[in-house]
């Protein structure tokens, strides 16, 4: 195989990650070596249009067959356009869209042609991301934790503090950056928390026909209704030990128990249970953290940052405070992700997936190789 990039220095890589909240890709370059991020660089947000989310809803929770086929399409051509105008980058790193995730059992689904890719816009592209860690017992998931070590480090993190990312699933990292590598045992600790915005988002679309609840509009005159929080939190996955890690419509069976509540209260139950879920999840952190930086489309809705605030006992902010881009995270993971995967360095450990040894998961795709 031709050497995708240097073995060694700083390259401008590009990242591009389409959620399971199915709005968009998302497009962002950094700066990095792998080990240390060294800035920033330009980003962009390539919404998908109404048809092209209706084939990718068609697509989740299946593992083969026509509806995958068409999702792959839609999602190929979407970042062939997103990608289309960063020329100068050296990498590109391809999260693709994840339809299907049963670790334990089929295993995990990112569509999206990566080697396609790479001849199409004749960079070396990095994919497939989670494949090797699930065979070698992991999760599969989280993977933004590696990125989100060098960030606590880019930002000059002396003490633990939480990453917390509210898409449509909400995944927690601690990094204690004391620590020099992220590989280090102790250094990160990380997890789905539960469900985060999907829930919210299927109601408020089955019920009003719009796709999310903007600035919590409609929760923020709901009462949350104790009982259905109390059946939400007995569920046994929040007791579980992490790592662990959640499909997007694990908990869609949640909108059932809201049923009979009206819209306010429903929706404001909703963001209680995902408040909620994420303080349980905060009590595995081995040391309070100084600090949860949020980020995600959640941080956005301050009911939910609100509900947030009661419930944690350390300070929670959005990343912005901290200098850095909450709507690009995921995107700019995937990128210093992708170079850490063609130098050979790991991308997951015990503590962010559970598998059984550090493993730098993904297949890169030279052109023309
Ligand atoms: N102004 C806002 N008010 C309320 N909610 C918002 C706002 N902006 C975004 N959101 C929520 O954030 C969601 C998008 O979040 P994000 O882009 O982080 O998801 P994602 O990256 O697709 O998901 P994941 O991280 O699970 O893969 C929207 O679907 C919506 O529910
Ligand atoms: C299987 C999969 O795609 N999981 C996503 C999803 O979206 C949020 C949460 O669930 C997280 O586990 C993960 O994404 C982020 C980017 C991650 O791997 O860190």
């Amino acid at each position: 195989m031709s050497r995708a990039i240097a073995k060694t220095g700083a390259v401008r890589a590009l990242g591009a990650m389409s959620g399971t909240s199915l709005d968009g890709v998302d497009a962002a370059v950094v700066v990095t070596d792998g080990a240390r991020i060294h800035g920033f660089g330009a980003s962009s947000y390539r919404e998908y249009s109404v048809a092209e989310r209706s084939v990718l809803r068609a697509g989740l929770g299946k593992w083969t067959g026509p509806e995958v086929e068409a999702a792959a399409g839609v999602c190929d051509a979407a970042h062939a356009a997103a990608l289309a105008g960063f020329e100068d980058v050296e990498i590109i790193g391809f999260h693709g869209q994840t339809l299907a995730h049963a670790p334990r059992l089929q295993g995990t689904l990112q569509v999206g042609d990566g080697a396609a890719l790479a001849e199409r816009l004749r960079k070396p592209v990095v994919w497939d991301f989670r494949s090797d860690d699930v065979s070698l017992g992991g999760e599969g998931a989280p993977l933004a934790p590696f990125f989100h070590f060098a960030c606590a480090k880019y930002i000059g993190a002396e003490r633990p503090l939480c990453f917390l990312n509210l898409g449509g699933v909400g995944n927690l990292t601690y990094v204690d950056p004391r620590f020099e590598r992220p590989e280090d045992p102790g250094a990160l600790l990380a997890f789905d928390t539960g469900p985060a915005n999907a829930p919210v988002n299927d109601l408020v679309q089955e019920r009003l026909g719009i796709p999310w609840d903007a600035d919590g509009k409609v929760a923020r005159s709901g009462k949350v209704e104790t009982g259905a929080l109390e059946l939400f939190l007995a569920e046994p996955y929040f007791a579980r030990m992490p790592p662990k890690s959640l499909d997007r419509n694990d908990f869609a069976e949640m909108v059932g128990l809201v049923n009979e509540l009206s819209d306010a209260d429903a929706a404001a139950t909703l963001i209680a249970m995902c408040a909620a879920s994420v303080a349980q999840g905060m009590e595995h952190c081995p040391e309070p953290p100084e600090a949860v930086l949020v980020t995600g489309g959640g941080r956005h809705n301050p009911v939910l940052m609100e509900m947030l605030r009661v419930s944690l006992d350390c300070a929670v902010k959005p990343v912005e405070d901290a200098g850095l881009d909450g709507d690009m995270l995921e995107a700019q993971a995937f990128a210093h992700l992708a170079v850490r995967v063609a130098r050979g360095m790991a991308t997951s450990c015990p503590g962010t997936t559970g598998v059984s040894a550090c493993v730098g998961g993904g297949v890169v795709s030279v052109p023309g190789a």
